[in-house]
């Protein structure tokens, strides 16, 4: 690397790209070899003082013992090192290596005046609610370099228009633990994804419901997969984006309130001109064939549905686990009835240390496969360069005969903190007592509309 020392006046060539809860990412639009192409990763400060469960130390005496088979994390000095060796050494070898990048770990000196100036510049940019919450931590005297995936390597040089999907999966099947209550078998049936929406709409952070459905985009059905998309594209909140050549055109910035969908209608399709060889009006449907039908040839979700399906016991059989972890009296335990405790959940509180780590371990490895989001860039591979050969995979449209090259990423795989699981134990219930609160508030709004038997919404998720 050219230069590893990043001061005030290099701010300049950092620009916003986006954002999620934890981190700050900007593209780099200087003429430095070492950063073009590349992102920053910035790890952001809550304004309120907490910075919830992730703190910024390293690893906790409890996360250790989880994690004590990974040794390379043992020895990490701050989460984002932390999180960096995990995605390397943890989710890498489970995602396979072709499509994770672990970004390269730089330890630039990064100057305070630097980072006040990013928080600076970016602020306009930034969706205000996540300026009210977060800023760019001022404590950071390092960074995470990765590549851009919303680009090709020297993607510039050739010339021809680049298009990438992002796409937020979310968690993509139904669980089946025998540890879930009786009364919330509503999970085995509905997804989370689904449940979510009800609470997301009652808490304002979102404007209406998505009908997208993580069941049909991990499928494996073409049709299905198809729908998926169709639904993302018409209700994008935080789970579909679209960048042309780098920069946002399609989807919001941060959140599903955030309405700063940039291209919609006409403005998209003029957009996708020079990509997608169609006529006006029709190249928003090819678009969303093009992304479906890469999402059914990579077979790229298959390996992330494995791995979410680490989460077996689900986070109500997982946080007795925990509790054994911790070495802490169970608190769920100690809230429920004799009878189910009997029943369910004794046992779990006398099964070998190891285990317990195991059930935790893979839930937070879940975690992280279902919070992940995928990059995929396409660009045109043009008649003269068709039989030439390419270390990309393509795919035909059949709708415009046109064949593209495609790249497909996942980012964000970072680790989930160990003392989350309460808070994943409390989320899960409100989602569950939020949905059946607004199932059962529909059903009777309906009889006292129609005076008849509620029916009319679909209960079940299961295909
Ligand atoms: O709990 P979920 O499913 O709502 O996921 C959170 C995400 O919410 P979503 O529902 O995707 O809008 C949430 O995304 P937003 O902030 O809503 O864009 C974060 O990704 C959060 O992870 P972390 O706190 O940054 O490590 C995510 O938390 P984890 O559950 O992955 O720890
Ligand atoms: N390597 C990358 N190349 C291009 N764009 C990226 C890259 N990494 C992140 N981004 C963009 O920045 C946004 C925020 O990044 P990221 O999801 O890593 O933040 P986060 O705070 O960890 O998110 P979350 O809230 O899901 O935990 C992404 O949604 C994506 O649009
Ligand atoms: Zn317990």
């Amino acid at each position: 690397m050219e230069k590893l020392i990043l001061e005030q006046k290099d701010a300049v060539d950092w620009v916003y790209r986006g954002e999620g809860a934890a981190n700050l990412v900007l593209a780099y639009t200087g003429s430095s070899p070492a950063f073009i192409g590349k992102v920053m990763r910035i790890q952001k400060s809550q304004r309120n003082g907490k910075n919830e469960v992730k703190g910024n130390g390293a690893l906790t005496k409890h996360e250790q013992l989880v994690w004590q088979e990974n040794e390379v994390l043992m020895a990490s000095p701050n989460n984002e090192i932390v999180d960096h060796l995990y995605v390397k050494h943890v989710m890498c070898p489970l995602l396979g290596p072709k499509n994770v990048d672990a970004g390269v770990y730089l330890r630039v000196l990064v100057a305070k005046e630097f980072l006040e100036f990013v928080d600076k510049n970016v602020t306009c940019h930034r969706p205000a609610w996540r300026v009210d919450s977060s800023q760019v931590d001022m404590n950071r005297d390092s960074v995470l370099i990765m590549s851009d995936h919303s680009i090709f390597p020297n993607g510039t040089l050739k010339g021809g228009p680049c298009i990438t999907v992002e796409i937020k999966p979310k968690c993509g099947f139904l669980p089946i633990s025998r540890f879930i209550a009786e009364e919330n078998a509503v999970k085995r049936t509905i997804t989370r994804f689904k449940m979510h929406q009800a609470l997301k709409l009652h808490n304002q952070e979102i404007s209406e419901y998505s009908e997208y459905n993580p069941l049909d985009l991990f499928s494996g059905s073409r049709d299905r997969i198809c729908k998926a998309i169709e639904a993302l594209y018409a209700t994008p909140q935080n789970n579909f984006r679209v960048f042309l050549n780098g920069s946002l055109v399609f989807g919001g910035l941060g959140s599903g309130t955030d309405c700063s969908t940039i291209l919609v209608g006409e403005a998209f399709e003029n957009a996708l001109k020079n990509v997608i060889q169609a006529d006006n009006g029709l190249r928003t449907t090819s678009f969303i064939q093009l992304v479906a039908e890469t999402v059914y040839t990579s077979g790229v979700l298959d390996q992330l549905l494995e791995v979410q399906k680490l989460d077996a016991y689900d986070i109500e059989g997982a946080i007795h686990a925990y509790y054994n972890i911790i070495s802490q009296p169970c608190m769920v335990c100690r809230e429920l009835s004799k009878d189910k405790l009997s029943h369910l959940y004794t046992p779990l509180h006398s099964i070998p240390l190891d285990e317990s780590l195991k059930i935790v371990k893979g839930y937070l490895i879940a975690a992280s496969a279902k919070d992940c989001s995928l990059m995929i860039s396409f660009r045109p591979k043009e008649n003269d360069d068709l039989l030439s050969r390419t270390s990309y995979s393509t795919v035909y449209l059949g709708s415009t005969n046109q064949v593209f090259e495609y790249k497909v990423h996942f980012i964000d795989l970072d680790l989930k903190p160990l003392k989350k699981m309460e808070y994943y134990y409390e989320l899960d219930k409100k989602i569950v007592n939020c949905y059946s609160q607004t199932v059962k508030t529909e059903r009777e709004a309906d009889n006292a509309v129609n005076g008849r038997p509620w029916k009319s919404i679909e209960m079940k998720d299961m295909p």
